[in-house]
């Protein structure tokens, strides 16, 4: 297969196509894709911004029926693109499967908000005078996002700029072109003039900061690692940008004495070392108080052993390989460093199974402390560390002692503590009883701290990226 970009409505198979790899079998070529240079950056930029005045005119019907034929598609197709992201990206087929439905239910959520543009018209301090406020398209806006979920961000980004009547170029991550060209090939179906949506593959050091920073795209939405998300931080706020980014996190679980043990244990293996480890709401760091410490790792270690590594097409798998030879390299030294600063490792070791693949076993590390590098940086894998703490008040402070701030959860029967922790986690999303990854489609995503930077995505709130709020005033 061969992934060409979309410029102005035409594809091009620009420069040599990069290999598409299957982390589950390297020997597995999935495609080629094409890596736009300059000129064809420049080129996309030119479409989206000749064709931004006309979509920012388009109607909500126009918007609705676009965005609905993407969701339908995408939800009427969801096994066979499911298939092809379990595939690229290395997540279980039943993940692979069931991100693609989020992402054809994001496009249909984006549809209805097409339709339910809001405003307000109010009375003026002046005699006379009225008031209208209304959000208008911000314009060009520039969309580069991760390898982790190669469907649902693109689509969490594009489907909102499109409701609000903007043009967008999409960079996606290099390891997985093949999600990104299947949802655009279907956008370039779904009856949008030419040059609103553009897809552009290549080097994201090399054409990352040209579409940063041309003058000509007026808004920059980001997900991906911290010092990316810096340097383009920083270039829009140079440049006076609209910049919107999503990076890591170091999740906190909290499980309590009093926590169901079972349903804590289902939160932490899912949570950890689902999708193997690599979303930045994972559970990271479990908070164990010191009545519960020791069943709680006894039975999440018997959990994480049971947990069958493979290939993510195998119906067996429930650990699907990491998605590269870097990443894997990555998570194996970030177990050594644990080993290192005096924590006990179980698992973590790599796997050689019959695919020539990039697996690993899941990780806990336990009898680790706050300081340790293991609980301060992210490692983006199935690696999880356990810290003992005493009662709640200790297992809060320790939460929230971390640079980032995405997502913070609990396992208890206490509503007491379950409401304290809701008001006090400094975090942008607080799960109770449930795991710290795994979002609704509907509603705002996003941190605090180092975590995000901007408006929030998704929901009705993706409007506030998505618009610029304008005020009229009128003497009839
Ligand atoms: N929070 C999250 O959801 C994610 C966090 N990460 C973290 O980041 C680490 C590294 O992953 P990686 O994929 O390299 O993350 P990056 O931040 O490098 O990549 C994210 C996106 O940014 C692009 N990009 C890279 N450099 C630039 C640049 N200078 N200017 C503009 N865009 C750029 C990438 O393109 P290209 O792919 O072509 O390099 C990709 O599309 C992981 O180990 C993990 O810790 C990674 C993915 C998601
Ligand atoms: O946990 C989720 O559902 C979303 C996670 C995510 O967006 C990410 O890891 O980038």
């Amino acid at each position: 297969m061969e992934y060409r970009n979309l410029i102005g409505g035409d594809w091009f198979a620009c420069g040599t196509g990069r290999a598409n790899v299957n982390p589950s079998d390297v020997t597995d070529i999935i495609g080629h894709a094409a890596q736009a240079g300059e000129g064809e950056l420049d080129a996309a930029i030119a479409a989206a911004h000749a064709a931004a005045p006309l979509w920012a005119a388009s109607t909500p019907q126009q918007r609705f029926d676009a965005l609905d034929f993407t969701g339908a598609e995408l939800l009427a197709r969801k096994e066979e693109l499911g298939r092809l992201l379990s595939r690229e990206e290395g997540k279980t087929l039943a993940e692979g499967i069931g991100e693609v439905a989020r992402a054809g239910q994001i496009f249909k959520f984006f549809a209805g908000e097409a339709l339910r543009q809001t405003g307000d018209r109010l009375a003026s301090v002046r005699p006379g005078v009225e008031v209208e406020v209304t959000r208008t398209p911000v314009g060009v806006v520039g969309l580069i996002t991760p390898w982790n979920f190669p469907i649902a961000i693109p689509a969490w980004k594009i489907a909102p700029a499109l409701a609000h009547g903007n043009a967008v170029v999409l960079k996606p991550a290099d390891l997985v072109p093949g999600c990104a060209h299947a949802l655009v090939e279907i956008l370039s179906c779904a009856g949008l003039p030419a040059g609103v949506v553009n897809l552009v593959m290549g080097r994201g050091s090399e054409i990352g900061p040209r579409l940063v920073s041309d003058a000509r795209v007026d808004a920059i939405s980001f997900t991906g690692s911290v010092p990316t998300g810096r340097g383009i931080a920083a270039a829009c706020g140079a440049a006076m940008k609209k910049v919107q980014l999503e990076m890591g996190g170091k999740n906190p679980m909290v499980v309590l004495d009093d926590a169901d043990l079972d349903l804590a244990v289902a939160a932490c293996l899912n949570g950890a070392f689902f999708s193997t480890g690599q979303r930045c709401t994972a559970s990271s760091r479990l908070i164990v108080t010191e009545g519960v410490h020791d069943r709680f790792v006894a039975a999440l270690t018997a959990a994480m052993r049971d947990l069958p590594v493979g290939d993510a097409l195998d119906p067996a798998t429930q650990m699907g390989p990491v998605v590269d030879a870097r990443q894997l390299e990555q998570n194996l030294d970030y177990v050594e460093i644990a080993r290192a600063e005096g924590g006990t490792v179980t698992g973590g070791e790599r796997l050689v199974l019959d695919k020539d693949g990039f697996y690993m076993a899941p990780a806990l590390i336990t009898e680790t402390t706050p300081d340790m590098r293991i609980n301060r940086e992210e490692v983006f894998g199935p690696v999880a560390s356990v810290l003992r703490v005493r009662d709640y008040d200790e297992a809060l402070a320790v939460a929230n002692d971390t640079e980032f701030g995405l997502s913070a959860g609990i396992c208890s029967t206490s509503l007491k503590h379950a409401s304290h922790f809701k008001a006090n986690a400094r975090a942008g999303m607080v799960m109770v009883n449930l795991p710290t990854a795994g979002v609704d489609y509907h509603v705002p995503f996003g941190g605090t701290k180092g975590s995000s930077y901007g408006a929030r995505e998704q929901g009705t709130y993706a409007a506030e990226f998505y618009t610029t709020v304008k005020t009229a005033y009128t003497l009839p």
